[in-house]
């Protein structure tokens, strides 16, 4: 039996607690200092706010419970609402990435102090006792006292006194008997994981099967992280040392990435998204393990690139700076309305060789010619398992059936856009996910039906710290633990023979 990691006690969720590292962080008050006051995250703000951090993300959860909201999408459709202040829309932040993410050991817990059963709730009464939970064992910042006060509140006004003095009772009796909230060491390793760092059964079940008990742990435990943010430099308009220059003296924390040489750390300075550097297209916000993708598709100046499932366009963009925005990049995606993200990226950063086109990729052999692109992107829809820090929503909204389902569509997309690829060429097929049945299977299979197409070497793209990695069938399988960037699978393949 493995032994008992942190977070399966209050205690050790205590020192959880201590590192202090939590999401919130990405909205700290603290903005960058600098002269151009454009760069200053700063939000402080005068007037009452029109709803409290708690009841926001009270129904911000309620509203992904009962309605299948988008947990990212909702928040930022109410936190624009409510016009917070910057501390206020961290805590609200934290409260319900963190309250999903640890779901159901929340629950486990609550089961045994709610008479009727966690199940039998109103979702939002659900939802007030698990972000009450969530502060008492995982938050050190918040006094017991004021998260039963706030939580008694918080239910007097959004439903009646029988409610607040049901809440105000689970509650109390949880913090008298702490002792309590312990994930016993005797119960079978999946369901200690499982419960321990709250991810379902099934997924930790196939996770041992496919990677054995202490890598699923670590798996588990490394997607309960606050995912690091990281910037991509736009190589058509500056260099990664010039921008951490201009970053460092406007008073950010920043490290170069060790995995993309566009990439950077930035450690505080609060939401670059909201920066003139950004607004300016200097960079773009992107994950480290995202970058490595257009590494892999090493676009030159002057060649003919087909990106087959390009929105929002993070990976073309990348492509289209590498190139020096010289050549021609064909971004295809199956949404119409996603051609606009495409074409506010290319604008934002000055790049005008992306053709943002629409339509299925299942159909790209019709529209194009055999053999008439040099470099072929397949960055295929997902399960994305590999992104669970950043949505932690998707453990409880996806089930193993979707996994088979994405893969048949996967397998066929390789099928149709590989006649496109020059002989010579490279195709770079990637996932942001960590199932075999959708990564080094998957490429297994295409190579297996396609003796047209080799696996290329990895290690002449992936940088040092990459080289590592398990590598399969021309492809590298990124665990969100081994560099604490996201899970992804890229796999790099030539066409042979014509
Ligand atoms: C993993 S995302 C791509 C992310 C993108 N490469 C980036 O870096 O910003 C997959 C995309 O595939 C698109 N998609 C799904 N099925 C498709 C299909 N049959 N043909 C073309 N695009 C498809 C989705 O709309 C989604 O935007």
């Amino acid at each position: 039996m493995s032994s008992n990691k942190s977070g399966n006690n209050p205690k050790s969720a205590n020192n959880d607690k201590s590192r202090n590292n939590t999401r919130a962080g990405r909205f700290s008050d603290k903005g960058v200092k600098n002269s151009d006051s454009r760069n200053v995250n700063n939000s402080a703000r005068m007037q009452k706010p029109k709803v409290s951090a708690r009841a926001l993300a009270v129904k911000v959860l309620s509203a992904v419970e009962q309605d299948g909201a988008y947990s990212n999408l909702e928040l930022n459709r109410r936190l624009k609402e409510a016009e917070l202040s910057s501390a206020d829309a961290g805590l609200a932040t934290e409260l319900v990435y963190g309250t999903i993410a640890r779901r159901n050991t929340l629950d486990y817990y609550l089961e045994r102090f709610v008479a009727k059963g966690v199940a039998k709730l109103q979702p939002w009464v659900r939802s007030l006792l698990r972000i009450s939970v969530y502060q008492i064992i995982y938050l050190d910042r918040i006094p017991e006292h004021a998260v039963v006060s706030e939580a008694v509140n918080l239910a007097k006004k959004l439903g009646h006194q029988g409610i607040s003095g049901m809440v105000n009772g689970v509650l109390r009796n949880m913090i008298r008997n702490r002792e309590q909230l312990q994930i016993p060491s005797h119960l079978p390793v999946a369901e200690r994981i499982s419960l321990e760092h709250s991810h379902p059964l099934w997924m930790v079940e196939r996770w041992i099967r496919q990677y054995g008990e202490a890598t699923t742990e670590a798996i588990c435990r490394a997607n309960n992280e606050p995912p690091a943010v990281s910037v991509r430099v736009n190589a058509t308009m500056t260099t990664r040392a010039k921008m951490m220059e201009e970053m460092a003296s406007s008073g950010a924390v920043v490290e170069a990435s060790r995995l993309s040489p566009d990439g950077i750390l930035v450690r505080s300075g609060g939401n670059m998204a909201l920066t003139s550097w950004y607004r300016d297209g200097l960079f773009s916000v992107q994950d480290e393990s995202s970058m490595l993708v257009a590494e892999a598709v090493a676009p030159e100046e002057g060649q003919r690139v087909l990106d087959c499932c390009a929105a929002p366009g993070g990976k073309t963009a990348h492509m289209a700076e590498k190139m020096q925005d010289r050549g021609q990049i064909i971004a295809n995606d199956v949404h119409a309305h996603k051609r606009e993200l495409i074409l506010e990226q290319a604008e934002r950063l000055g790049l005008g060789c992306i053709d943002a086109v629409t339509g299925d990729a299942l159909d790209l052999n019709k529209r194009y010619a055999e053999a008439s692109f040099d470099r072929i992107l397949l960055d295929a829809p997902c399960s994305g398992l590999g992104v669970i820090r950043r949505k932690p929503d998707v453990k409880w909204s996806k089930s193993a059936s979707d996994i088979e389902d994405i893969s048949s569509l996967q397998s066929e997309l390789l099928d149709r856009v590989a006649p496109l690829l020059k002989p010579g060429g490279i195709l770079v097929y990637s996932t942001c996910t960590i199932e075999a049945a959708e990564n080094e299977d998957m490429v297994a299979g295409f190579l297996s039906r396609h003796p047209e197409y080799q696996a290329m070497e990895t290690s002449n793209w992936s940088q040092s710290e990459a080289r590592s990695w398990k590598a399969v069938n021309g492809g590298v399988q990124i665990l969100p633990q081994d560099a604490h960037s996201d899970g992804f699978y890229i796999a790099r393949l030539t066409r042979t023979v014509n």
